[in-house]
């Protein structure tokens, strides 16, 4: 089939890759042309595993094909993915819409009798109904809307894309669904669920499931506090809990909290969304504020870790993006933590290996260095914030030589503290009592 993707960012330059993948004709489609002309060359502008493999595969045999041109588009596709990005809003919990309208605004004018438009990007519940009376005034009644929400993780995107955990389809018509059908014909046969929906419920399921995971997140952040409180320790409360099947092992990494473009905006979006509709989702503010206490707990660790104030310290912070195997910076614990410290006086230095152009932009006061070794080398503290692989390799004897004074926090509950502490590191992780004692308080 002949599809575009409108929005090539996380979400679409991977959907229209793997879409090409499955052996469609796409069109990916993005205002901004810059991004446009590096896809193009065949080169993804974020940092996402496999997915450069398949835009330079894809776009070397014609399949997969770029454009700014939103006339190319309406002409082009079949079906219209829109994937692009919803915000929080600059002055409220809300999400931001405008860019959402405007692919209805630029294509529906354009389109031809029978073409579909689906939305993969996360919404309120209520904005397809709205986008669909819209598409209805714009293009005519031949062409129609469909909500096909996301849920593919950042790192593991191409994956969770071709082999997702279940396909929602929020269709208003026997021929929308068939079309998706279609679409996804490949995915569907190697056996992933199918959900049809109305308009509303696969709105929901998608902010459901995200309000679900940080729910989660946040549940084993507040027992970490607790563990602290207590002295006890949350990755084996979490372990023992985990073996419930009820409750699961998945998702239960306490830490220094979630982060991102996607489940902070979206609990926040969520909440405002349902006070609208008369409803409370309280709860959810509250799985906010604990996520937000758990950066508040490692700047107070830092600051007691130097003695009462950072002022003048020198601190190396190990991690800038939201999460390993990405270099999205969007909403970063470890880089809110930075910045908090840099602002107390504290001469803080980063090092991730993928995300420093992205923090150099957004936070030039913060020093940078190339290496973890570089970002150590003379520091008071280390913070452990991003979980990368690299850094469970780094050897603590030989960073202890390094660093100014051996004292590190790990927020993300994965160092071998035993094996810190024994290389002379006083060693603190969140929700863990130190190692050889009761936590320091
Ligand atoms: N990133 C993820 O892991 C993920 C996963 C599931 C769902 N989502 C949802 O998908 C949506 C997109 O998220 P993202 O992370 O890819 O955002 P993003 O900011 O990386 O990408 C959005 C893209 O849309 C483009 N754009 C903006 N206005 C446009 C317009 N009028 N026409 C064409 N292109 C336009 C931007 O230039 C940008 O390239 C959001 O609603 C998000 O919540 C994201
Ligand atoms: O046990 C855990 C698991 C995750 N995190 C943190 O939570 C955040 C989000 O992680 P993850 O969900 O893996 O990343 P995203 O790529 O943001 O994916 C989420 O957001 C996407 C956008 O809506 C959805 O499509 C996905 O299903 C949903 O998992 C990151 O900061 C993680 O460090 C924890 O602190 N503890």
């Amino acid at each position: 089939m002949r599809l575009t993707v409108i929005g090539t960012g996380y979400l679409g330059a991977t959907h229209a890759a793997c879409m090409a993948e499955l052996g469609h004709e796409v069109l990916g489609v993005d205002v901004d042309p810059d991004k446009i002309a590096a896809l193009r060359a065949g080169r993804v502008p974020f940092h996402e595993p496999g997915l450069p493999e398949l835009i330079a595969q894809h776009t070397a045999t014609g399949r997969l094909r770029f454009t700014t041109s939103y006339e190319e588009a309406a002409a082009f596709g079949q079906v219209h993915f829109s994937c692009v990005g919803t915000p929080q809003s600059k002055d409220s919990e809300a999400a931001d819409l405008t860019y959402v309208d405007a692919v209805i605004e630029n294509l529906g004018p354009l389109l031809p009798e029978g073409a579909l438009v689906v939305g993969k990007s996360t919404v309120p519940v209520g904005t397809a109904d709205r986008l669909a009376g819209r598409l209805a005034e714009l293009a005519g009644p031949g062409a129609e809307l469909a909500w096909n929400p996301e849920f593919l993780r950042e790192g593991f995107a191409v994956a969770d894309t071709l082999r997702p955990d279940r396909l929602v389809l929020g269709v208003r018509s026997a021929r929308a669904e068939e079309l998706l059908r279609a679409v996804y014909a490949p995915v569907i046969a190697a056996g992933t669920p199918v959900v049809s929906a109305d308009f509303p419920t696969a709105e929901l399921v998608k902010t459901a499931a995200n309000a679900f995971l940080a729910t989660k997140i946040s549940f084993i952040n507040a027992m970490a506090e607790v563990c602290e409180a207590a002295g006890a320790d949350v990755s084996v409360l979490a372990e023992a809990i985990g073996h419930d099947e009820r409750i699961g092992r998945k998702f239960l990494r306490a830490g220094v909290g979630f982060g991102g473009g996607c489940l902070p905006k979206d609990i926040r979006a969520f909440a405002h969304r349902a006070d609208e509709l008369g409803v409370s989702l309280a709860f959810l503010r509250e799985v906010d504020r604990i996520n937000m206490r758990r950066r508040d707990r490692v700047v107070e660790l830092a600051r007691d870790l130097c003695g009462g104030a950072v002022l003048g310290a020198r601190i190396a912070v190990l991690g800038a993006a939201f999460k390993p195997d990405s270099d999205d910076i969007r909403d970063s614990p470890a880089l809110n933590v930075a910045a908090r410290l840099r602002l107390d006086g504290a001469d803080v230095t980063v090092y991730d290996p993928q995300a420093m152009d992205n923090a150099r932009k957004a936070f030039p006061l913060l020093g940078y260095a190339l290496s973890a070794e570089e970002a150590v080398r003379g520091a008071d503290v280390v913070l452990h914030l991003t979980e990368w692989p690299e850094f469970r390799e780094l050897d603590p004897e030989r960073l202890r030589t390094l660093a100014g004074r051996p004292r590190i926090v790990d927020g993300r509950g994965v160092l071998d503290a035993g094996r810190w502490a024994a290389a002379g590191w006083e060693f603190r992780a969140l929700g863990r009592p130190a190692p050889g004692g009761e936590e320091r308080q």
